[in-house]
């Protein structure tokens, strides 16, 4: 079964005279359970492509049907909801409320969504991701990959149909880096 299918997917900037295709005309069925890694030159479209995919901006043209359901179709505000309920998003600079610790930022989709939290698989996810003892830490006391490992502990805790993440590949594989 596919869990995400995308049909001949464009999206053309207008700035002045200038137009842009970012994407022009892509095609994708992904199953369910399946990883897909993207990759491609910086300014090739991928950050537009999971724009487009999570609902977060709209399509030129083209189809985004996300476990049956074709999201171009949806009204603002139904998209808000099934965003929230269906897509996990891991951002590049993790957006992580300053304000709220590791716990709160991760439950804040479920309570936005009027639900209470199932703690046990809180947990559950942040013995996973090696977080147990970072509950109670705010996201300025964590390292880049631990405030990333949130991030991903909040896209995972509203038990999504996909996950989209926006990650750079040293962050993933890990990388030497020099300052
Ligand atoms: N809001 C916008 N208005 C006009 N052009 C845009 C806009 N957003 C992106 N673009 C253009 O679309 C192209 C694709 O940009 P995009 O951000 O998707 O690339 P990317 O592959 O994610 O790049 P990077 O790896 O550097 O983050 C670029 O040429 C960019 O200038």
């Amino acid at each position: 079964m596919n869990i995400l299918s995308v049909r001949n997917l464009k999206k053309y900037y207008n700035t002045g005279e200038n137009k842009v295709k970012a994407l022009d005309g892509v095609d994708l069925d992904i199953r369910k359970g399946e990883f897909l890694a993207i990759v491609g030159t910086s300014g090739s479209g991928k950050s537009t492509l999971l724009h487009m995919l999570g609902g977060l901006d709209n399509p030129t043209s083209g189809e985004v049907i996300i476990d049956g359901r074709n999201i171009s179709g949806l009204s603002r505000d139904e998209l808000t909801i099934y965003r929230r309920r269906k897509i996990g998003f891991v951002f590049q600079n993790y957006n992580l409320l300053p304000l709220m610790n590791v716990y709160e930022n991760i439950v804040l989709p479920i309570k936005l969504d009027g639900i209470k939290p199932d703690n046990n698989y809180i947990e559950e996810i942040l013995k996973l991701l090696k977080l147990e003892d970072k509950k109670y830490f705010m996201p300025n006391q964590l390292s880049g990959g631990q405030q990333q490992r949130v991030a991903l502990a909040r896209a995972l805790a509203i038990k999504p149909a996909i996950i989209l993440a926006d990650v750079n590949w040293c962050s993933l594989f890990g990388c030497v880096s020099s300052v």
